[in-house]
C-alpha cells in the first residue's frame, strides 16, 4: 500500500497566492508520508475572464507557479499532478491576424521527484455550456483542444491515465486508458456547483467502477473571484467504486488535503472477482 495525496485549493489571480496554498499543501503531504500530490486543473490560477486568463498564460519554463512546485517536488522528493494553463503552439486556424491574441491549452503535468515534468497531458473535451439557472461558459473561445490521449505510465501510486475535468463526463477515454492498462484515472477538476451537485460523485464513481481503477479527482473549492465559484469536494474511489476519502464543497480560507491508501492487490483483487468480459461481437468496440 501507498499514500496518495489529494490538495482542495481555490485558486484566483494571483500566481504567487496560489503557489503558496500548494506549497502548505506540499508540506502537509511530505509529512504524511505521501508519494504523490494531486492538485486540482488550473492550479496556476482562475480569472475574471478570458482576456485575463490569457495574459497570465505563459509557458511552464517561464511561470513562477510551475517552476515554485518544480523545486518544491525536487526538495522533497515528491510527484506533484498539477494542472495548468500553457500557450497553444498555433493559433485556431493557423493565421489568426496579428492583434489577435493565440489560444491556451489547459494542460495536466506530471512532475517526477527530481522536479522534471515528464508526462503532459492537453484537455481533450472544452466545456461549452449555457444551462437555464446555471453556468455559461464558452472554454472553446480562449482554449485549444487535445487530440490525443497519454498511455498510461508508471509512477509510485499505480499506472495513471490522465484526464481533466469534463473529461469526466464520457466514458469512453476512460475505457480506453484502461484498455491500454491504466490502474489510476485523474480527473483534477472546477466543477461548477450546480453541476457538481447534480453529477460529480455518481460520474467519478462510474469511471472508477467501470474501469475496475482508483480514481483521484483533486478539485478547486469556493469563490474565485466575483463570477466564479468551484464545488470542491475532492475525492478518491476505490476501484470497488467506494468513497475512501472526499473533502466538504465549503471554502475554509485555507487548502485542505486528503490522504488515502491506493492498493494495487486491491485493483487485482477486483478484476479477478469480476472479469469484465467484453462483446465486441454485439456492440462496437471502445
Ligand atoms: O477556466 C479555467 O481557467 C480552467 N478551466 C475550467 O475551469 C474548466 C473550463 S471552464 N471547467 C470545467 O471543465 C468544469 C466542468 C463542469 O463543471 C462540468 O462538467 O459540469
Amino acid at each position: 500500500m501507498v499514500l496518495a495525496a489529494v490538495g482542495q485549493i481555490c485558486s484566483t489571480a494571483s500566481m504567487a497566492h496560489n503557489l503558496s496554498q500548494c506549497r502548505i499543501l506540499v508540506q502537509k503531504a511530505v509529512a504524511a508520508g505521501a508519494k504523490t500530490l494531486f492538485l486540482p486543473e488550473a492550479s496556476d490560477y482562475i480569472a475574471s475572464s478570458p482576456s485575463e486568463s490569457l495574459s497570465l498564460c505563459r509557458p511552464a519554463s517561464q511561470s513562477e507557479f510551475v517552476q515554485g512546485l518544480q523545486s518544491l517536488s525536487r526538495q522533497h522528493k515528491l510527484p506533484i499532478n498539477v494542472g495548468v494553463h500553457e500557450p497553444s503552439d498555433s493559433d485556431a486556424q493557423g493565421n489568426v491576424a496579428a492583434d489577435q491574441k493565440k489560444k491556451m491549452k489547459n494542460t495536466l503535468l506530471w512532475i517526477d521527484e527530481m522536479g522534471e515534468i515528464v508526462q503532459r497531458y492537453q484537455k481533450v473535451h472544452l466545456f461549452d455550456v449555457e444551462i437555464e439557472n446555471g453556468p455559461i461558459l464558452r472554454e472553446s473561445d480562449s482554449t485549444e483542444a487535445g487530440n490525443k490521449l497519454l498511455p498510461p505510465f508508471s509512477t509510485p501510486v499505480g499506472k495513471v491515465g490522465l484526464m481533466i475535468c469534463f473529461d469526466l463526463r464520457f466514458p469512453e477515454p476512460s475505457l480506453h486508458l484502461h484498455r491500454l492498462g491504466a490502474t489510476l484515472l485523474t480527473y483534477p477538476s472546477a466543477f461548477t456547483v450546480p453541476t457538481g451537485l447534480a453529477h460529480w460523485s455518481p460520474l467519478l464513481r462510474a469511471r472508477a467502477i467501470e474501469t475496475q481503477s482508483y480514481v483521484i479527482a483533486a478539485a478547486q473549492c469556493g469563490p474565485h473571484n466575483e463570477k466564479r465559484v468551484s464545488y470542491g469536494h475532492s475525492m478518491v474511489v476505490s476501484p470497488w467504486g467506494e468513497v475512501v476519502g472526499e473533502l466538504g464543497g465549503e471554502w475554509k480560507g485555507e487548502p485542505e488535503l486528503l490522504v488515502c491508501d491506493v492498493d494495487a492487490e486491491k485493483v487485482e483483487s477486483v478484476r479477478r472477482g469480476m472479469p469484465l468480459k467484453r462483446r465486441w461481437d454485439v456492440y462496437a468496440e471502445v
